[in-house]
C-alpha cells in the first residue's frame, strides 16, 4: 500500500473541508455557494485519493456519507430503511460497464436485464409512513439514516395523499419520492420575493427544500411544490408484485403521481437509447431533471444485489449535462419591455449550458443587481432550465478582478431616450416616453384604442401589429391619418372594413378628457384617477402644468401617482405627441365628464396572485372606476380579495381575517354585472 505524502494530507483535509462546508449549505441553508458541476469534481478528487491511499478513508468522509445531518430545528426521525444515495455513470460507456456489472453478479450472461427507466427529478427526497393507510410520518433524507420530521409540512402538499385510496390499504407502506417545483412556480415564487424583499431561491431544487423546510406550515402550504413518487420502502403485508414497475402502478392506484416517462426497457441499448429521448425532451418538461434513474426492475434480483455503503448496487443515475455554469459577465446591457420596464441584460462570455451557448442572461432590475452584488468583469454563475431566460444567480467575488466596474443605470431610455423614473419603493425602472417611445408603441396604441380609451371600433390588437411593423403609425397621431384605400391593402383587410375603420377614428376624435386622459397611458393612472384629474382641472393644459402638491391635492392621488403624472408631462415628446393629436382633431367637452354609478364607493379591495384575463394594473383600474380603492395590504377593513394563481401571503392574511376571497372567474361575472349597471344608467 502507498504512503500518502504530507502535501497528498493536506489536499485531503482541504477537500473535506470544502466539501463538508458545501453539503451544509446544500442541505441545511438551501443556498449552495459552489455549482454543481464544482462539488461534483472536488468530490471526484477525494474519491480518486481515496481510492489510491486507502489509509486515508476515515467513516466521515464526504465519499462515505450521504446528505447532511439533520437541522436542529425539527424533531429526528430514524428511517427504518436507509435513504441512499446513487452511483453515477457520465457516459454511455459507463452505463454499459453498470449493465456487465450487474449481469456479472448476478451470472446472468445473455439474458437481457429489464431495467426500470426514470427521470432523475432535481428536487429534495422525502419519506412518507403510512399505518393502516393513514398518513403518520413525513421527513427528509437528512444524512440518510435519521432525517427532520417535517409531517406537518408534508401534508400541505395537494399531491401527497392523506389517506390512500382503495379499500384494502396496506397495513404499513413507506414510500420514497421527490418533492418538486415546476419551473412555473419556481418563477412566481421567486418575482414575489423579488418585489417583497423575500429569500430569492438560485433554483428549484433549493427552493422546493428550503420551502420543505420552514419551521411554519402555513408558509410551506403557500409555495407551489409537488410530491411524486419513485420508490416503496416497505410494504406490510407483501402484495405480491414482482417488480419495481409494479409497485409503481400500485402507488398510482393509491392516490400517488408517479412520473409519466417511467419506461421499462432492455439491456445496455434500451437504456441508452431512453436517456437520449428523454435528454431531447428536458427542455419541454417544466421541471428540472438532472438525469436519468436506471433500476433493475426485477425485485428479487434488486435484493439479490443488495447494497454498498453510500448506493444500492441495483440502481445508477445517468447524469445530463448541468444546467448551472460559470463564465464572466462582460457587460450590462439595458432593454426597454414593451410596457417600458428598464430591463438589465447580462452580455455574457458565451457560454454551452446543457447543450445550449448562452451569451446574455437576465439581471431582472436594479434591486437584483444589488442583492447579487454583482459587477462587470465578475465570474458569475448562470442557470438556464426549460424555456425559462438564463438568469444571473450568484457572484463568485473570489474572481472579481481588480478593475471591475461598478453596474451604472442609465437615466434615459435607450430606446428613445425619455427620462427613465425609478421610484422609491418601486422595483421596476421605467421609460416614461410612453407614446413616444418606439419599445413600448405596440401597447401604447393598444392601450389608446382600447374600450374604455378612445374605444376605436374594429382597431384590434393584431392589426395594430401590423400598422407598427409596416411603420404606418409611429405616433398615435398617425392612426388618424390613415386612409382607407392604404389600410385596404393589408391581409384580410376589404374596401368596407377600411372604410368602417376609418369612420370609427372619425367618431373616435369626439371624446371626454377623462378617457383622453386614460388613453395617454401615464403609469399608474386607471380610469378612475383619470376621471378624478379631469373633474378637478377641467382643462388639459391645467393638468399639464400642475406641480407634483397640486396633482397630491387630487382625490385618490398619492405620491407615486403624482410623480408618475408629473414626469409624463414634462418628457417634450409626450407633449408632442399630444399637441399632434389634437392637431389631427381630437377633442371633448369639458363639461361631459359627468358622474359615473360608483357601486363600490368606500369599499378597499386587494388584487393578489397573477390573473389570466387584465394585468393586475388593469384590474386595478377598473375596481377603481366603480369606486372602489385599490391598496397593498390586506386589513380587517378590506371589502374583498381578489386571488389570482399562484397568490401568496395576502390570500392567507386575508383567510386568518375572515375577509371575502374570490377567484378570477367570480372576479370578472362581478365585474361585468356592476360595469354594464355603470353604463346603462
Ligand atoms: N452545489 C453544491 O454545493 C452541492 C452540495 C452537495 C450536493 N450537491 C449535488 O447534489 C447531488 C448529489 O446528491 P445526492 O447524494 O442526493 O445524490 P443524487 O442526487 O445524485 O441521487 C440520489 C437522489 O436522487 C433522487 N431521485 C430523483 N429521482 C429519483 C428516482 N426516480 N428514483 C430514485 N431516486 C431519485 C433522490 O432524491 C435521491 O435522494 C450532486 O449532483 C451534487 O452536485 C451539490
Ligand atoms: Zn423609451
Amino acid at each position: 500500500m502507498t504512503q500518502a505524502d504530507p502535501q497528498i494530507l493536506d489536499e485531503v483535509t482541504h477537500l473535506r473541508a470544502e466539501l463538508d462546508d458545501a453539503n451544509y449549505r446544500y442541505y441545511v441553508l438551501d443556498e449552495p455557494r459552489l455549482t454543481d458541476a464544482d462539488y461534483d469534481r472536488r468530490l471526484r478528487r477525494l474519491q480518486e485519493l481515496e481510492d489510491a491511499y486507502p489509509d486515508l478513508v476515515t467513516p466521515d468522509s464526504p465519499t462515505q456519507r450521504v446528505g447532511a445531518a439533520p437541522d436542529a430545528g425539527f424533531p429526528e426521525v430514524e428511517h427504518a430503511v436507509p435513504m441512499l444515495s446513487l452511483d453515477n455513470a457520465s457516459n454511455e460507456e459507463e452505463i454499459k460497464a453498470f449493465v456487465r456489472r450487474v449481469a456479472d453478479r448476478l451470472e446472468a450472461h445473455g439474458e437481457p436485464l429489464a431495467f426500470c427507466c426514470e427521470p432523475k427529478l432535481d428536487g429534495a427526497a422525502v419519506s412518507l409512513v403510512f399505518e393502516q393507510g393513514m398518513l403518520v410520518s413525513g421527513a427528509t433524507r437528512g444524512d440518510g439514516r435519521t432525517g427532520e420530521g417535517i409531517t406537518s409540512n408534508l401534508r400541505t402538499l395537494r399531491s401527497i395523499p392523506l389517506r390512500l385510496r382503495g379499500d384494502a390499504p396496506p397495513e404499513l407502506l413507506e414510500v420514497r419520492g421527490e418533492v418538486i417545483m415546476s419551473h412555473q412556480g419556481f418563477e412566481a415564487l421567486n418575482e414575489r420575493a423579488r418585489e417583497s424583499d423575500g429569500k430569492v431561491f438560485a433554483n428549484p431544487r433549493n427552493a422546493a427544500a428550503g420551502s420543505l423546510r420552514q419551521l411554519d406550515p402555513r408558509v410551506t402550504a403557500t409555495r407551489p411544490l409537488e410530491f411524486s413518487a419513485y420508490q416503496v420502502a416497505r410494504i406490510e403485508p407483501e402484495q405480491g408484485d414482482a417488480s419495481h414497475s409494479q409497485l409503481m402502478a400500485r402507488l398510482g392506484d393509491y392516490g400517488f403521481r408517479t412520473s409519466q416517462e417511467l419506461a421499462v426497457v432492455e439491456g445496455a441499448e434500451g437504456i441508452i437509447d431512453y436517456c437520449r429521448r428523454l435528454g431531447e425532451k428536458r427542455d419541454g418538461l417544466g421541471y428540472d431533471i438532472d438525469g436519468v434513474v436506471i433500476k433493475i426492475d426485477n425485485l428479487r434480483l434488486q435484493r439479490e444485489l443488495g447494497f454498498v455503503a453510500r448506493a444500492p448496487r441495483w440502481a445508477i443515475a445517468f447524469k445530463f449535462p448541468a444546467q448551472e455554469e460559470t463564465t464572466r459577465l462582460n457587460d450590462v446591457e439595458f432593454q426597454v419591455g414593451r410596457t417600458g420596464a428598464i430591463t438589465p441584460v447580462a452580455r455574457l462570455e458565451p457560454v454551452s449550458v446543457a447543450g445550449v451557448t448562452v451569451a446574455n442572461a437576465t439581471l431582472h432590475n436594479a434591486d437584483e443587481i444589488d442583492r447579487l452584488g454583482v459587477m462587470i468583469g465578475d465570474t458569475v454563475a448562470i442557470r438556464r432550465a426549460g424555456d425559462v431566460i438564463p438568469q444571473v444567480i450568484r457572484v463568485l467575488e473570489e474572481y472579481r478582478p481588480a478593475d471591475a466596474r461598478v453596474i451604472e443605470f442609465p437615466e434615459h431610455c435607450p430606446a428613445c431616450g425619455s427620462d427613465i423614473e425609478h421610484l422609491e419603493g418601486e422595483v421596476v425602472a421605467r421609460c416614461s416616453g410612453g407614446l413616444y417611445c418606439p419599445a413600448q408603441r405596440k401597447e401604447a396604441l393598444k392601450h389608446l384604442a382600447s374600450r374604455r380609451a378612445l374605444d376605436i371600433d374594429g382597431l384590434g390588437d393584431k392589426l395594430i401589429d401590423q400598422l407598427v411593423e409596416r411603420d404606418w403609425v409611429r405616433t398615435p397621431a398617425d392612426l388618424f391619418r390613415l386612409e382607407a384605400e392604404r389600410l385596404a391593402e393589408l391581409p384580410r383587410m376589404g374596401k368596407k372594413s377600411s372604410e368602417n375603420l376609418v369612420a370609427a377614428l372619425e367618431k373616435a376624435k369626439k371624446t371626454t378628457l377623462a378617457r383622453f386622459i386614460f388613453a395617454l397611458g401615464i403609469r399608474e393612472v386607471g380610469e378612475a384617477t383619470a376621471v378624478n384629474l379631469a373633474r378637478h382641472f377641467g382643462r388639459l393644459e391645467a393638468l399639464m402644468e400642475a406641480d407634483i402638491e397640486t396633482l397630491e391635492a387630487v382625490e385618490d392621488v398619492g405620491p407615486v401617482v403624482a410623480a408618475h403624472v408629473h414626469t409624463f408631462f414634462r418628457q417634450p415628446h409626450n407633449r408632442e405627441t399630444i399637441d399632434d393629436l389634437i392637431a389631427c382633431g381630437l377633442s371633448w367637452k369639458e363639461e361631459e365628464v359627468g358622474e359615473r354609478p360608483q357601486p363600490l364607493a368606500g369599499q378597499s379591495w386587494v388584487l393578489t396572485g397573477t390573473l389570466e384575463s387584465m394585468t393586475r394594473d388593469e384590474g386595478k383600474a377598473r375596481l377603481q372606476a366603480l369606486g372602489a380603492k385599490v391598496a397593498g395590504s390586506v386589513s380587517r377593513k378590506t371589502a374583498c380579495v381578489v386571488a389570482g394563481e399562484a397568490a401568496g401571503s395576502k390570500l392567507e392574511k386575508a383567510e386568518q381575517m375572515g375577509v371575502e376571497v374570490i377567484d378570477e372567474a367570480t372576479f370578472l361575472e362581478r365585474l361585468g354585472k356592476w360595469e354594464k349597471g355603470a353604463s346603462d344608467s
